[in-house]
C-alpha cells in the first residue's frame, strides 16, 4: 500500500473545512458581516414571523456548536462537524425551498464531513494513497455539486478547483504554523503520550489486604457506579456513562469522602485508551483528554498542564502554544478531579479551563465533594455565564451490590482465606451495621480489616462498632513496622497517632494533600515521639504506614506525599482533637482546632468524625462540647439538608440533638436512600417544627417527598410523624393521603391528636383504638369521633374497671361511626344508648357500673359479654334488667364475696334474658364458699335460668354444675334442666 506522507493530512485536515465554510458562505450570502449565525439565524425567523429561538430550542439544535454560533461570525476556524449542522439545518429548515432538491449536495457535504472526522480518529487508515485520493474526489464532488445547487458560474467554480489544486499541490511542504498540522500531530503521537503518561500510573493501585501491600488491577475491582442528577424530580439513578448525554457544558459529579469520584475519573481515563469490551465505547467522540487534580500545588497553568501531557509535542518549535491551539480546535474532554481540594495555585488551572469551554469542542467533567459546589464551584461557572449539569454519586445500598463490589477484592485476596469467607461473613452482619458500607471507600476498608482482624467483625453489633475498628488496623499495621523490644509499646503507638493526627489536622487546615520532600522532613522530625529515658522513637514506622508517594509527572519535578487518602488523614486528625477533648483538658474547640472560622469548611470531615466518636464513646462530652460542635459545624458548612441527614445518621444517640442542625438547613432538595435513614428524617421533622416554623413551612413539600420515599406511607407511621410535630400536625398529616391500605391504630392522647388530623385528609376503613380514658382528658377525642363517619371503629376503653367510660361514648352518638367492637364501662342508660346507635353487627364487651337495660343493643351486635359486680340482695324486689335475647349474652358476675351467694343469684336472674337463656354464665374472682355454690346453682337453676350447650372439658355431661377452671376465682356455671348434685368439680 502506497503510504501518504503523514504530513500531508495537515492539508486535507485544512481543505474540508475550508470548502464547506464557502459553501456555508454562499447559503449565507444575505448575512451581514458582522452578524453571529444566532442573529442572522433569529432575523430570518422574524422575517417569517415566527417565534425567535428559545434557549433549549437552540442548544437541542446545535447541541455542542450552540455557544460557538452565539459568538463566531464567520467560518474560518470551525470544523467540519459544526459547519455541517449548520449548513444542514440552513438547508433543510431556513431555507428550505421545495422546489431544489437539496439531497445530493447534503450527501456529498456528509461525505466529506466523515471523511474528515474519520482521518482524526483513525490517521493510519487513512494515509493511504488509495484513500487520499477518494478524498481529493468526494470534495472535487462536492464542489461541482455545491456548483449546480448555487448555479455558480464557471470563473467561479474554476477558482475554487484551482484553489483546491494549489493547496494539494503544497502537500510536500507541510505548514508548521498550520492548525491542522498540530491537530494531525496531535493525533498521531498525542494520545499515545498521554497514555504513555497515565496508563501505568492509573491502571493499578496498592492496598493493605495483607502484611505488604498488594497491587490490585483497577479495571479487574472497578464497580460500575450509578448517579442521578442532583436536581432530579424523579431522582432515578443511572450508569455513569451517561452523564456524557448531558446538554451542557459542564459535568458535575458530587460524591460524599469515599463515593469513588476519583477511581470513576481515573477509570475514564483507562477506558478512553482502551474501551472497555462488549460495552458502549461512550467516549469515542473526543479526539483528546487532559486529566488534571485540584490538590496540586506546583502547576500554575494551563499550558503547564498540556506540557505535562504532551511534553515531546511543546518542546518542538513553536509547540506549545500551537498544541494548545490544535487542542482547542479538537474534542478534548478535560477531567478535573476533586475540586473540593483546590487550592490557590490549582484554581487558576481550573479557571483557565472552565473559562475556555465555551469556545471549545470540548466537555469538562468535574469531580467535587458536594459541599464545595456551593461555596466555589457554582460561583465559578456563573462568573464565567457556564451551566452545568449536576450529579451525584449514588451510594451503594443494596445488599447484592455490596456483595459484587467485594467479590471483586477478594479475588485478590488470595491465599489463607476462604473463597467466599469475606462476601459470607459481610452477609452476616445486622442491616444496621451494612449500612455503614454504603461507600467504596468503606467497603474497601472492610476489606482490610477482614483480612487482618476477621474476629473483630465477628463482634460488631451496631454502626458504632465499626469505625473503631479501622483505627485497631492502623495500630497493628504500625506494629508489625516498630521492634519488638520497645517498651510500653501500646503508648508509644498513641502518642505516634498524636502526632500524625497533629500534623494531619495542621495540613488540613492549610489545605495542603500534597507535600514535599522537605516537607516531609520536617513532618518527621515533629512526629519523633519522646519515649523512657528521652529516647527520640523514629516516626518512619508511622509515616510508612499511613503516607503515600507521588511519582513526578515530569522528570524535573521531584517526588511528593499525601496521606493514602484524604478520608485517612481527616481520621487522623479528627482521632487527635478526640483524645485532646478526652484528655480532660478544658481547651475550647476552636483553639484545638486553630483554625479561623472561615477556614473550618476544609474541617467539616474532620468535625464530623469527632462528632460520632464522641457521640459513641463519650456521651458526658458529646453534651459538654455539642454548643461548640454545633458551631463549628455550621461554620463548617454542614447546613445542607442532606449533610444534616449524614450527620443525625452518625449520631444514633443523639439523633435528637444532632438534628438540631436542620434549624440552619438552606434550600435544597431532602434525600433519602435508605430506611434507617427515615429516624433521622423524623429527627429533623420534628427539630425543624419544633425550633423553626419558618423553616418547616418552607421545606415541608420537599420533606413530605423524602419522608414519602423514605416509606412514611404506613397508617401508624404517618401518626407518628404527625405526633412529633405537635404544632404542625395539621400540615404533616397531609401525608395521610399517601397512606396504603390497613388498619390506624390509636393507643394514646397524642395519637388521637394525630388521627383527628388525618382524617381530615383521608379515612381509613377501620380504625382500632385501645387507650387508657385519663389519656382521652382534654385531646380532641369528639372531633376525632366526628372525622371518623363511616369508618368501623374498634374501641377499647381502659382500665377494667368499674369506672363509667360515658363521657367518651356519648359523641359515638348519631357520628355515623360503624362500632364493631367496643370493650368498657358503662355508667348510664345515655351511655348504652350511645353505643346502640353506633354498633354494627358488633363484639360488644360492657362492664356495668350501674344497673342498666341493654335491651336496645338488640340487633346490633353479634356477641354480648356483659361484666357486672353482685346487684345487692334485695329478695323478690329486685329490679329486672333483661338482656337481649339473641344472640345469647354472656354474663361475668366479678368480685362476690363470701357469703353473697343470694346477691350472686339475684345478679344473675335479673339480667336474665326473657327466655332465661345464657351463652356462658361465669363468675370471675370469686370468694364464695364451696358449699355456697349448691345454693347458687339451686336458686338460679329453680328461677328458669338455663346456660346453652354443654361446656367444652368441663366433665359432667349434662349436669347442673359449678366448675372451677383454671385462674383461682374463676368458675364456670353450666346450668341444665337437671337439677344440682352440689359443691363444685375442677376442670381438667
Ligand atoms: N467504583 C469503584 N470500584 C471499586 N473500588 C472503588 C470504586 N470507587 C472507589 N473505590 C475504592 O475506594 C477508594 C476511595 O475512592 P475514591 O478515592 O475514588 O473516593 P473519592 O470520592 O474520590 O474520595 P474523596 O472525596 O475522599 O477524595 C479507592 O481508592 C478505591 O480503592
Amino acid at each position: 500500500m502506497e503510504i501518504v506522507p503523514q504530513v500531508s493530512m495537515d492539508n486535507f485536515m485544512y481543505l474540508s473545512p475550508k470548502i464547506m465554510g464557502l459553501i456555508l458562505n454562499k447559503e449565507c450570502h444575505d448575512k451581514a458581516s458582522n452578524d453571529t449565525y444566532r442573529q442572522y439565524l433569529e432575523k430570518q425567523r422574524i422575517c417569517k414571523g415566527e417565534n425567535p429561538f428559545s434557549n433549549t430550542e437552540w442548544k437541542k439544535t446545535f447541541g455542542f456548536s450552540s455557544k460557538v454560533f452565539e459568538t463566531v461570525t464567520n467560518p474560518d476556524k470551525e470544523d467540519v462537524t459544526a459547519i455541517f449542522c449548520l449548513l444542514s439545518y440552513m438547508i433543510t429548515t431556513v431555507h428550505r425551498d421545495d422546489s431544489r432538491d437539496c439531497n445530493e449536495l447534503l450527501m456529498k457535504l456528509r461525505e466529506v464531513k466523515d471523511w474528515r472526522n474519520k482521518a482524526f480518529h483513525n490517521l493510519q487508515a487513512v494515509t493511504s494513497k488509495q484513500n487520499f485520493e477518494g478524498l481529493r474526489a468526494a470534495l472535487v464532488e462536492l464542489i461541482d455539486e455545491a456548483g449546480s445547487f448555487y448555479s455558480l458560474s464557471h470563473v467561479e467554480m474554476d477558482g475554487i478547483k484551482q484553489e483546491v489544486n494549489n493547496d494539494i499541490a503544497k502537500l510536500e511542504a507541510p505548514d508548521t504554523e498550520s492548525i491542522y498540522y498540530w491537530c494531525s500531530r496531535l493525533m498521531v503521537c498525542g494520545k499515545e503520550a498521554v497514555r504513555l503518561l497515565w496508563e501505568a500510573r492509573l491502571s493499578s493501585e496498592m492496598l493493605t489486604l495483607n502484611n505488604d501491600t498488594i497491587k490490585v488491577k483497577r479495571r479487574d475491582v472497578f464497580h460500575s457506579l450509578d448517579v442521578k442528577v442532583r436536581a432530579g424530580a424523579d431522582g432515578k439513578a443511572f450508569s455513569y456513562i451517561k452523564v456524557f448525554e448531558a446538554q451542557e457544558e459542564i459535568i458535575v459529579i458530587t460524591g460524599v469522602a469515599g463515593a469513588g469520584k476519583t477511581t470513576l475519573v481515573k477509570n475514564i481515563v483507562l477506558q478512553f485508551f482502551q474501551p472497555q469490551q462488549g460495552s458502549v465505547d461512550y467516549l469515542s467522540s473526543f479526539d483528546q483528554l487532559i486529566f488534571f487534580e485540584c490538590r496540586d500545588r506546583t502547576t500554575e497553568k494551563l499550558s503547564d498542564v498540556i506540557k505535562q501531557h504532551f511534553g515531546d509535542l511543546c518542546h518542538e518549535l513553536g509547540g506549545q502554544d500551537n498544541v494548545l491551539d490544535a487542542l482547542l480546535s479538537l474534542h478534548v474532554l478535560f477531567l478535573i478531579d476533586g475540586f473540593d481540594e483546590v487550592n490557590d495555585v490549582s484554581m487558576k488551572v481550573v479557571t483557565e479551563i472552565v473559562k475556555m469551554t465555551w469556545r471549545l469542542n470540548c466537555r469538562v467533567l468535574i469531580t467535587t465533594r458536594p459541599h464545595a459546589v456551593q461555596e466555589k464551584l457554582s460561583p465559578l461557572l456563573s462568573r464565567n455565564d457556564i451551566s452545568s449539569t449536576l450529579y451525584e454519586i449514588m451510594p451503594i445500598t443494596k445488599l447484592a451490590d455490596q456483595l459484587a463490589f467485594l467479590r471483586r477484592y477478594e479475588a485478590y485476596l488470595g491465599g489463607g482465606s476462604p473463597a467466599g469467607g469475606m462476601t459470607k461473613c459481610f452477609e452476616s452482619l445486622s442491616e444496621d451495621v451494612r449500612s455503614q458500607f454504603s461507600e467504596p471507600i468503606n467497603l474497601l476498608h472492610y476489606c482490610e480489616m477482614y483480612k487482618h482482624f476477621p474476629e473483630a467483625i465477628a463482634s460488631w453489633q451496631t454502626p458504632g462498632d465499626v469505625a473503631p475498628t479501622k483505627l485497631i488496623l492502623y495500630k497493628k499495621l504500625v506494629r508489625t513496622k516498630l521492634s519488638d523490644s520497645l517498651e510500653d509499646i501500646d503508648v508509644l503507638i498513641k502518642n505516634m497517632f498524636a502526632a500524625v493526627g497533629a500534623e494531619a489536622l495542621d495540613l488540613l487546615s492549610d489545605d495542603a494533600l500534597i507535600f514535599s520532600q522537605e516537607e516531609l522532613l520536617a513532618i518527621k522530625e515533629r512526629c519523633k515521639v519522646t519515649m523512657r529515658g528521652n529516647e527520640k522513637s523514629d516516626s518512619a514506622a508511622v509515616l510508612s504506614v499511613v503516607l503515600r508517594e507521588h511519582r513526578p509527572l515530569a522528570g524535573h519535578e521531584s517526588v511528593s506525599y499525601s496521606f493514602k487518602h484524604k478520608s485517612e488523614q481527616e481520621m487522623f486528625a479528627g482521632n487527635y482533637i478526640l483524645q485532646r477533648i478526652l484528655g480532660g483538658r478544658p481547651d475550647s474547640l476552636s483553639s484545638i482546632l486553630g483554625v479561623p472560622k472561615e477556614g473550618l469548611t476544609r474541617l467539616r470531615e474532620v468535625l464530623l468524625y469527632v462528632l460520632q466518636a464522641l457521640s459513641r464513646d463519650s456521651p458526658r462530652h458529646f453534651q459538654r462540647r455539642w454548643p461548640e460542635l454545633k458551631e463549628a459545624l455550621r461554620h463548617a458548612g454542614v447546613t445542607a439538608a442532606d449533610a444534616v441527614r449524614d450527620c443525625v445518621t452518625r449520631c444514633p444517640d443523639h439523633a435528637g440533638t444532632v438534628a438540631e442542625l436542620a434549624a440552619l438547613v438552606k434550600d435544597g432538595d431532602w434525600h433519602v436512600y435508605n430506611g434507617s435513614l427515615r429516624e433521622v428524617l423524623l429527627y429533623v421533622l420534628q427539630a425543624l417544627s419544633r425550633d423553626s416554623p419558618r423553616h418547616f413551612q418552607r421545606r415541608w413539600p420537599e420533606l413530605k417527598e423524602a419522608l414519602r420515599h423514605a416509606g412514611v406511607t404506613a397508617a401508624d407511621a404517618v401518626r407518628d410523624c404527625v405526633t412529633r410535630c405537635p404544632d404542625h400536625a395539621g400540615t404533616v398529616a397531609e401525608l395521610a393521603a399517601l397512606v396504603e391500605d390497613g388498619d390506624w391504630h390509636v393507643y394514646n392522647g397524642h395519637h388521637v391528636e394525630a388521627v383527628t388530623e388525618m382524617l381530615h385528609q383521608t379515612k381509613p376503613r377501620h380504625l382500632m383504638v385501645v387507650i387508657d380514658v385519663f389519656a382521652l382528658r382534654g385531646v380532641p377525642w369528639r372531633e376525632l369521633v366526628t372525622g371518623a363517619e363511616g369508618v368501623e371503629i374498634a374501641l377499647t376503653l381502659r382500665p377494667d374497671d368499674y369506672e363509667p367510660h360515658d363521657n367518651f361514648l356519648l359523641p359515638l352518638q348519631n357520628s355515623g361511626v360503624k362500632l364493631v367492637h367496643f370493650s368498657g364501662c358503662v355508667g348510664t342508660q345515655a351511655g348504652v344508648v350511645a353505643i346502640a346507635s353506633a354498633a354494627r353487627d358488633a363484639r360488644l364487651s360492657i362492664r356495668m357500673a350501674a344497673l342498666l337495660d341493654l335491651g336496645t343493643l338488640r340487633g346490633k351486635y353479634r356477641e354480648l359479654f356483659v361484666y357486672t359486680r353482685p346487684l345487692p340482695h334485695r329478695g323478690r324486689a329486685s329490679l329486672a334488667r333483661p338482656l337481649p335475647v339473641s344472640p345469647l349474652p354472656y354474663l361475668y358476675v366479678e368480685g362476690a364475696e363470701a357469703g353473697s351467694w343470694k346477691a350472686v343469684a339475684s345478679t344473675i336472674t335479673a339480667f336474665a334474658p326473657s327466655g332465661k337463656r345464657f351463652g356462658r354464665l361465669r363468675l370471675l374472682d370469686c370468694k364464695l364458699r364451696a358449699e355456697e355454690l349448691p345454693l347458687l346453682l339451686q336458686e338460679v337453676q329453680g328461677c328458669g335460668v338455663r346456660t346453652a350447650g354443654g361446656a367444652v372439658g368441663t366433665g359432667g355431661g349434662n349436669d347442673t354444675r359449678a366448675v372451677a377452671v383454671g385462674k383461682e376465682g374463676v368458675v364456670w356455671l353450666h346450668i341444665t334442666d337437671k337439677l344440682p348434685s352440689g359443691g363444685t368439680s375442677g376442670a381438667q
